[in-house]
């Protein structure tokens, strides 16, 4: 039996622990900041239902194989009382995150040869505690080497697409030259598809093509098509629409992962020499939009 603790079972924790759940080869822990009682995750094969053991205190939890940390990025430092129980001398540690910084976030609390970054693609989002709608079929990548396959091994039973690969630095940067854009519609709380224009359709290249001119500059391959196909998503986004998790945290007045997602361009722009006016601007103005206001370009550096 492989014991795997999650730490932050909202909406991609409460999805993957109840994939995990339904292999009986897997002992679940859910590590809760607020109770719940049991996970039903509405999926595209239908209703998955499980009641994980819930630990709310990090006193409840024990050494485990696996955690898998799905809090956002702003959370990371509050994860340490979890680790210091969690980890044993084998654990690993699966950071299940989006942006680049999976392991800058968490190298000082775990070995980082027991750290395993990972990009999911899996839209989701909580309903209520335990209660999760994933909208479309989940992508999990990691890199290559015996951690990120024994992590994929863990999703052989569940219809989530793991997979190692050889350039996991492409595959994350790949993925935020995506998520970058989505800074628009949390900004004006819209979508972007009914609000189409010439200068909106700039600003969303913009934002685009900074972060693939940081990725490449990081030593990612970011074809062009990867821009391509963000102006088509936010040309193409319905009325009404969610641009995703960062959205959905405006919305709901909580801490946005501003930082991970535009903020890192902006910082790793300036260190590579690259203007990312875009970026920056955006940044300032949905930073200036939280409550309490953050210092925007150092929120989570360090
Ligand atoms: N949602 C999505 O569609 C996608 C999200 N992602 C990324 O995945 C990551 C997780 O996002 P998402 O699931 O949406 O986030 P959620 O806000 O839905 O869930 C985060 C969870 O972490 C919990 N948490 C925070 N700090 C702690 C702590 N110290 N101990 C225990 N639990 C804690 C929160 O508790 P509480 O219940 O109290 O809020 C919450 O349950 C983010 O980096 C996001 O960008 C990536 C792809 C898609
Ligand atoms: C856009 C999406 C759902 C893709 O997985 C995402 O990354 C997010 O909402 O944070």
């Amino acid at each position: 039996m492989t014991s795997i603790a999650i730490i932050g079972p909202g909406a991609i924790g409460g999805t993957l622990a109840a994939w995990l759940a339904q292999d009986p080869t897997l002992s679940i822990s859910l590590c809760a900041r607020s109770a719940l009682t049991d996970l039903v995750v509405e999926t595209p094969h239908g209703t998955l239902s499980a009641a994980p053991e819930v630990w709310t205190a990090p006193e409840q939890a024990q050494t485990v194989d696996w955690v898998l940390i799905t809090t956002k990025t702003y959370s990371a430092e509050s994860t340490k009382p979890w680790l210091d129980r969690l980890c044993g001398p084998q654990t690993r540690v699966a950071i299940i995150q989006n942006g680049v910084e999976h392991v800058r976030l968490f190298r000082h609390l775990v070995p980082e040869e027991r750290l395993v970054p990972v990009m999911i693609n899996l839209p989701a989002s909580r309903t209520a505690p335990g209660r999760v709608t994933q909208s479309r079929d989940g992508i999990i990548a990691v890199p290559t080497g015996r951690n990120g396959a024994d992590f994929v091994a863990l999703f052989a039973n569940t219809r989530i697409a793991a997979a190692v690969h050889e350039d996991f630095l492409s595959q994350a940067w790949v993925k935020l030259c995506g998520n970058c854009a989505a800074i628009v519609p949390a900004l004006t709380l819209r979508a972007t598809g009914p609000v189409w224009n010439a200068d909106m359709e700039a600003i969303i290249r913009g934002l685009a093509e900074e972060c693939a001119a940081v990725a490449r500059a990081e030593g990612a391959e970011v074809p062009q098509e990867v821009i391509e196909k963000t102006v088509a998503a936010m040309r193409d986004m319905p009325e009404g629409a969610l641009s995703g998790s960062i959205h959905a945290d405006r919305l709901a007045g909580n801490p946005m992962e501003i930082d991970a997602r535009n903020g890192v361009i902006v910082r790793l722009g300036e260190k590579h020499g690259i203007a990312t006016p875009f970026n920056r601007m955006l940044v300032t103005l949905l930073s200036a939009s939280a409550s309490p206001w953050t210092a925007p370009h150092a929120t989570e550096a360090r």
